[in-house]
């Protein structure tokens, strides 16, 4: 079992480095040889120390408290306070310098035409992944697969995306999926996903005998929400996955699982992405959500990213919900899995009550069933919260997207406030205008 794992540390931080930086910290654990251990971390990333103390920790006089002193002239500090992290109850940072280095914002993209840059930044999900994939002997499967990464690669922003042509042995996977999914959606999914799936059906060539082409369900999504799909050959980062939300584009794969194992497959594939995400997508107020869990990630701490992407895991992914005192899920990746969408009901696994705060620090498997669950009160209750904890990442500054233009504007200063306003002063005549006409004015004033 493993986790997904991010990305190497971010190293697209300010230019700007400070030699001299001071640090107190206090070790998770004293026992012989940690504090050795740890004072190493700064050897490995070139942090030379020029002074070391220890003293008592001035919150509970037992703990042992060190502080040092580092010369950071041949930079490596970020990466290495980042370690040491993980190991301390706690590190201050006393050095100024220091904090603007820290402060200075990762890299986001600002107009939805960047998102062509995440294109070749897949993560793949290591060497067990590739073992255990029910596909990884078969040459077929894999020749198939590298058919989808290309077009994927070679796609660019604004461009239709491809339609392929699903070979037989495709559709019967599909058939599978879609026919015990559909049979056990009314009794095990929450009523939200019920009611939209029937206008997929409807809409968009939802069948059991045919696989929905990305492009006409990204030009539903785009009718219902302003929601997009994307192609992309695999799992991106937490960080670059989020971003994409940003700016209304769901980044989605047009492969599908091994006919093998059709009732669980340890990576996205089309059944999830059409059938567990897409349906929550079309639905205006999960899709307003969506963009502000992706807005409240631009820029956000590396460590903010993984505990976000955790509390996503366990609610847009895995989530499950009461309704009408019964257990429901609302997790695409339980709505896209015939295995796990019966397990997940069953009496097998944990379930804990959803509290994000818990959640985001909760280790969990990709390549097998969840062992925990976090069931929430409700869906809208579930959404609620997760809105709230994302609104608690910490930056010096505002962000909005701007739909005319399709871009990231970054609030930080005057000019960018008052344009802000004109646009939504214009926004409110419209509405005011509205309501006089509906004779409705007085809702503003009561
Ligand atoms: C944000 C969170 O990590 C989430 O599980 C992401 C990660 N990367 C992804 N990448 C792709 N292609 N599809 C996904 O559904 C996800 N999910
Ligand atoms: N396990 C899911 C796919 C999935 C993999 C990884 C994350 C989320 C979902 C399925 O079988 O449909
Ligand atoms: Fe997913």
């Amino acid at each position: 079992m493993g986790t997904i794992s991010e990305p190497e540390f971010d190293t697209r931080y300010g230019e700007e480095r400070s030699t001299k930086t001071s640090l107190i910290f206090a070790l998770n654990e004293e026992a012989v040889g940690s504090l050795s251990k740890a004072l190493q971390i700064f050897e490995e990333h070139g942090v030379n120390l020029l002074h070391i103390e220890s003293r008592l920790a001035r919150q509970n006089k037992t703990d042992h408290e060190f502080y040092v002193e580092c010369d950071n002239s041949r930079g490596g500090i970020v990466e290495a306070v980042k370690e040491l992290r993980q190991r301390s109850k706690y590190i201050h940072i006393l050095s100024r310098a220091h904090k603007a280095l820290q402060e200075s914002v990762p890299w986001f993209p600002r107009k939805i035409r960047e998102l062509d840059q995440f294109a070749n930044r897949i993560l793949s999900y290591g060497s067990e992944l590739e073992s255990d994939h029910p596909g990884f002997r078969d040459v077929l499967y894999r020749k198939r697969r590298k058919e989808f990464a290309d077009i994927a690669m070679n796609y660019r922003h604004n461009e239709p995306i491809p339609r392929v042509t699903y070979t037989e042995q495709e559709i019967q996977t599909w058939s599978t999926v879609f026919r015990e999914l559909t049979q056990l959606y009314p009794s095990h999914a929450c009523k939200e996903f019920n009611n939209i799936f029937a206008l997929l059906i409807d809409n968009c060539g939802y069948s059991e005998n045919n696989i929905p082409q990305l492009e006409d369900v990204s030009q539903f999504l785009r009718d219902c929400t302003g929601f997009r799909l994307r192609p992309v050959a695999g799992l991106l980062s937490s960080r670059d996955f989020l971003a994409g939300l940003a700016f209304r584009t769901f980044h989605s794969t047009q492969y599908i699982r091994h006919y093998s194992v059709p009732m669980y497959t340890p990576e996205p594939d089309v059944c999830h992405e059409l059938l567990g995400h897409v349906p929550l997508f079309a639905d205006p107020d999960f899709a307003e959500f969506s963009q502000e869990i992706g807005l409240a990630s631009l820029g956000a701490p590396d460590d903010y990213i993984t505990h976000l992407a955790t509390v996503y895991w366990f609610t847009v992914e895995f989530g499950l919900c009461v309704e009408n005192n019964e257990r429901r899920a609302y997790g695409a990746g339980l709505l896209s899995s015939f295995g796990e969408l019966q397990y997940c009901i069953s009496d097998k696994p944990a379930i804990m009550p959803f509290d994000p705060a818990r959640a985001a620090i909760q280790p969990y498997p990709i390549t097998s069933f969840q062992p925990v669950y976090f069931l929430a009160e409700s869906f809208k209750d579930a959404k609620e919260k997760l809105r709230q904890y994302a609104m608690t990442i910490p930056r010096p500054f505002a962000v909005h997207y701007n739909p005319y233009t399709q871009s990231i504007e970054v609030i930080n200063g005057k000019e960018q406030i008052v344009n802000m306003f004109r646009l939504l002063r214009g926004e409110m005549d419209v509405l005011h205008d509205a309501l006089k006409k509906l004779e409705l004015t007085n809702v503003l004033t009561n």
